[in-house]
């Protein structure tokens, strides 16, 4: 019971008919096939990822917790990704909180290079006009 199988992406992608249904969600292989019938969402949508990696379409829906419960029943095992595997699709939601910070660091640093700029004028400004006025005195 407490080892988990490996799956590879092949092993799953043979599971991809309803009466023998795998999906994966997180790099995590669940077999839905005794679940399929009973899904709020209806069979057609778990059919349509059937023996591929759902965890996208699985997030879009926003699904409740009592959903991801459900899931802990149907694991089978984990996935063991190869190169030239489909890569999972970064959620939404972690794309968002990636490209803010990087939008605000980029911001913080145009903002030093202007305040930096600003100073130096300001200083070369102020030498010129001492010269001026020692010029003038003399
Ligand atoms: C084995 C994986 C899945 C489980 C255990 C699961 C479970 C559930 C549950 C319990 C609900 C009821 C609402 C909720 O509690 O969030 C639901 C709704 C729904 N599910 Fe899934 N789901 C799975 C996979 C998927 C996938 C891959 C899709 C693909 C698009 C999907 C689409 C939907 C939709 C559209 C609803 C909304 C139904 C409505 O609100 O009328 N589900 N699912």
């Amino acid at each position: 019971m407490s080892d988990v199988k490996a799956f590879t992406f092949q092993d799953v992608a043979e599971h991809n008919t309803k009466k023998d249904c795998y999906l994966v969600v997180h790099d995590k292989v669940y077999d839905c096939s005794r679940f399929i019938d009973e899904h709020p969402g209806g069979e057609e949508v778990i059919l349509d990822v059937a023996g591929q990696d759902a965890s996208e379409a699985f997030e879009d829906v926003g699904h409740s917790d009592e959903a991801r419960e459900s899931l802990d029943e149907l694991l089978v095992g984990t996935l063991k990704r190869a190169p030239g595997d489909p890569a999972p699709k970064a959620t939404p939601a972690a794309k968002t909180a990636n490209s803010g910070n990087a939008d605000s660091t980029g911001l913080g640093i145009g903002l030093y290079g202007i305040v930096l700029i600003g100073g130096i004028l300001g200083y070369i400004g102020y030498q010129y006009l001492q010269s001026q006025q020692e010029q003038q005195s003399a």
